[in-house]
C-alpha cells in the first residue's frame, strides 16, 4: 500500500487545491444554516427587511464562491486522479516487462489485464471522489455536529450518543465490503480469462463446434461475477437505509425537545430550525456514504491486488558485462533444470558443445525437453545445476540484456503483432534499414511471398497475423530473428510448416550469416543438413554426432528414419 500512495507525491500541489476549494465549500455548507437562523430569527420574527436583505445577500455571495469552488476542485481532481492511474499503468506495465518468467507465472494473464485496466480504473475513481466529496461527506458530519453544539449545546447533545454508533457501522461495512469485492475482483480476473481464451481460440471453437460450450462456460463466470457483485453490494447497501432510519429518529427527537423549549422560552425558533437543518446535512452526507464506503472498499481490494504486483522484487541484474560474442559457439557443461515451482527435472545433465557457425538440431519427443534448452540460452530461465558458455564466456556472469541482443529466438509459435510487415520485421532490430529488413526477408525465403502482398511490405497483418499463412508466419518470424544478425539464432521447429525445398532454401541462405544455429526439428530431412543432431529423451542426450554416425549407433534415430520415410513412401503414393 505504501508504493500507491507513493505515487500521490507528485500531485501533492494540485491535491491540497483542490482539497482547500472542497473545504470552502463545506464552509459555506456549514455557514448556510446559521445565516438562516440569523435571518429568521433577527430579520423575519422582528420583522426587519433590511437584516434579510443584507444577509440575504450575504448568502448569495457565498453560494457563488461555493460554485466557484466545485467547478474548479472538479477540475483539479479530474487532472490529479487520472495522471495518478497513468502513472501506476505505466509502472505496472513496465514492472511486468522485466518479470522473469517464474513470475509472470505467479499471476494468470487475465488477471495481470485486469489488474491494469479494471483495479487502476477504481483507484482513480475513487481518488476522484476523494478530492471532490469523500472527505466532504465526514467533515460534513463532524463540522455539522460542531456548529449544532455552537448553536444550542443542550438540544445538539442527541447527536453524542448518535454519530459514534453510525461511524462504528461503516467500519464495519467497510471491512466486509472491502473482503466481498476482492473476491468479485477475482471473479472478474476469471470472466476476463474466459473471453480472452474464448477470442484466442476463436478457429479452433468453431471446427469442433463447441459455441454452445463456451457460452455456456462463460454465462456460468459472469454469472459468479454477477451473484458476488450483488452480495457485496447488498451489504453495503442494506446497511445504508438503517443509519438514515438512525438519523430520521435523531430529528424527530430534535423536534420534539425542540418544540418543548421554545414554548418554554429557553430556545428560539431560528436555532432549533438551524440544528434540524445541520441534522439533515448529516443525514444527506451519511446517504453519500454508501457510495463513498462502496468506492472504498472496492478501491482497498483493487489496491492490494496492484500491490502485489508492484511488491514483486525486481529481477536483479547481476552483472553488467556487455561482452560482444564474436563466434558463437555454446557449451552447455553438465547442465540440469527444473522449473521453479515445480519436481520435475526435464533436463539432465546436458553437456554438448555448438561451434562457431555449425548447424545443430536438436531432436526428440514431444515433452523430452528441446524447448526447455532453449530457453536457457537467453536466460529466461536460469540453470540449477552446470553452466552455459558462449564463446568461453559463461552466460551467468553477462548482462542479461545484452545476451539477449544477440541471439536471434525464434519461438515454437509464430507470434505477429498488428502492424505492417516491415514494422514486424524491425521489430527484430529497430534501427534495421530497409535493405538490411529485405535482405532478412529473402534469407528467410518469405521476400517474394511479400512482394506479392496488395502493399508488398506495407501491408498491414491483422491480428495475430490472421492474413497470413502458417508457414508464411513462421518464415517473418525468422526474418525478424535475422535482421538482428545474430552471432546465434535458435529455431524452435520454426521451419516445421515449410515444404523440404523452402526449408532447404533456407538453411542454404542462413550459411552467409554465419551464425551458429540451433534448430530443433522433427523432420529427419533438416536433421541432415546439420552438422550434429543431438536426440533427447526425457531431459537426457542420449545420441550425438552426424546422421550417418547415428543412423549407425542409435537404434531411436534409425526408428525415426525408418518411420519418416515410411510416411514419404505413403505420400508419394497418395499424391499419385
Ligand atoms: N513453463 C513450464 N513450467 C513447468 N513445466 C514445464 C513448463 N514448460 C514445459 N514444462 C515441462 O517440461 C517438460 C519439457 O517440455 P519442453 O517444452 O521443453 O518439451 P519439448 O521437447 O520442447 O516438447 P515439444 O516438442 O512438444 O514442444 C515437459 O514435461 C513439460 O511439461
Amino acid at each position: 500500500m505504501f508504493k500507491i500512495r507513493s505515487f500521490l507525491s507528485p500531485y501533492r500541489i494540485p491535491m491540497t487545491i483542490a482539497l482547500t476549494l472542497m473545504l470552502i465549500e463545506l464552509a459555506v455548507e456549514l455557514i448556510h444554516p446559521l445565516l438562516m437562523a440569523k435571518i429568521i430569527d433577527d430579520g423575519i420574527m422582528k420583522e426587519d427587511l433590511t437584516v434579510v436583505l443584507v444577509w440575504g445577500g450575504i448568502m448569495i455571495a457565498v453560494s457563488l464562491l461555493a460554485f466557484a469552488s466545485g467547478i474548479i476542485n472538479s477540475f483539479y481532481a479530474s487532472h490529479v486522479s487520472q495522471s495518478f492511474g497513468f502513472d501506476i499503468r505505466t509502472t505496472l506495465f513496465s514492472k511486468v516487462q522485466g518479470f522473469s518468467f517464474e513470475q509472470l507465472n505467479r499471476f494468470p494473464t487475465a488477471s495481470l489485464v485486469t489488474r491494469m485496466t479494471n483495479d487502476i480504473t477504481q483507484l482513480q475513481n475513487t481518488l476522484f471522489m476523494g478530492l471532490r466529496i469523500m472527505l466532504r461527506a465526514p467533515l460534513l458530519v463532524i463540522g455539522a455536529v460542531m456548529m449544532s453544539f455552537f448553536v444550542n449545546a443542550k438540544l445538539a447533545a442527541v447527536f453524542v450518543i448518535v454519530v459514534p454508533i453510525i461511524i462504528w457501522l461503516l467500519i464495519w461495512i467497510m471491512k466486509k465490503g472491502s473482503k466481498l469485492f476482492n473476491t468479485v475482483q477475482t471473479k472478474l480476473d476469471h470472466v476476463n480469462g474466459v473471453i480472452r481464451e474464448n477470442l484466442v481460440g476463436m478457429r479452433l471453437i468453431k471446427a469442433y463446434v463447441r459455441r454452445n460450450h463456451e457460452i455456456n462456460r462463460f454465462s456460468r463466470a459472469t454469472n459468479e461475477l454477477r451473484d458476488k457483485t450483488v452480495t457485496a453490494l447488498r451489504t453495503i447497501e442494506t446497511a445504508m437505509p438503517i443509519l438514515l432510519f438512525v438519523m430520521n429518529i435523531t430529528i424527530i427527537v430534535i423536534l420534539w425537545t425542540g418544540h418543548t423549549q421554545v414554548s418554554n422560552g429557553t430556545i428560539q425558533v431560528g436555532e432549533v430550525v438551524a440544528i434540524v437543518n445541520y441534522g439533515l446535512r448529516v443525514t444527506s452526507a451519511l446517504s453519500m456514504f454508501s457510495f463513498i464506503v462502496m468506492f472504498l472498499s472496492r478501491s482497498r481490494a483493487s489496491a492490494s491486488r496492484i500491490s502485489e504486483v508492484l511488491d514483486i522484487d525486481d529481477v536483479e541484474e547481476r552483472s553488467d558485462k556487455t561482452n560482444r560474442l564474436a563466434e558463437g559457439r555454446v557449451t552447455f557443461e553438465h547442465v540440469s533444470f527444473t522449473y521453479p515451482g515445480t519436481e520435475e527435472t526435464v533436463l539432465k545433465d546436458i553437456s554438448f558443445t555448438a561451434n562457431s557457425g555449425s548447424t545443430v538440431a536438436i531432436m526428440g519427443g514431444t515433452g523430452s525437453g528441446k524447448s526447455s534448452l532453449f530457453q536457457l540460452l537467453p536466460r529466461l530461465y536460469e540453470v540449477d545445476e552446470g553452466n552455459i558458455f558462449i564463446d568461453g564466456v559463461n552466460i551467468h556472469s553477462m548482462n542479461s540484456k545484452s545476451l539477449r541482443d544477440q541471439i536471434g529466438y525464434v519461438p515454437q509459435e509464430a507470434i505477429l503483432f498488428t502492424g505492417t510487415v516491415k514494422e514486424n520485421i524491425l521489430w527484430g532490430k529497430e534501427d534495421a534499414t530497409f535493405e538490411e529488413v529485405v535482405e532478412a526477408a529473402k534469407a528467410s525465403q518469405i521476400h517474394e511471398t511479400i512482394e506479392k502482398l496488395p502493399e508488398k511490405y506495407q501491408t498491414k497483418i491483422g491480428q495475430k497475423g490472421v492474413n497470413l499463412s502458417g508457414g508464411q508466419k513462421q518464415r517473418l518470424s525468422v526474418a525478424r530473428a535475422l535482421v538482428r544478425k545474430p552471432k546465434l539464432l535458435l529455431l524452435d521447429d520454426s521451419t516445421s510448416a515449410l515444404d523440404v525445398k523452402t526449408e532447404q532454401r533456407l538453411l542454404k541462405a542462413l550459411e552467409k550469416y554465419s551464425c551458429t544455429t540451433l534448430i530443433i526439428t522433427q523432420k529427419i530431412s533438416t536433421a541432415q543438413q546439420a552438422d550434429k543432431i543431438l536426440l533427447l529423451d526425457e531431459g537426457v542426450v542420449i545420441a550425438e554426432g552426424t546422421d550417418a554416425q547415428l543412423r549407425d549407433s542409435s537404434p531411436l534415430y534409425k526408428k525415426i528414419c525408418q518411420s519418416q520415410a515410411r510416411e514419404e513412401v505413403k505420400h508419394a503414393k497418395a499424391t499419385h
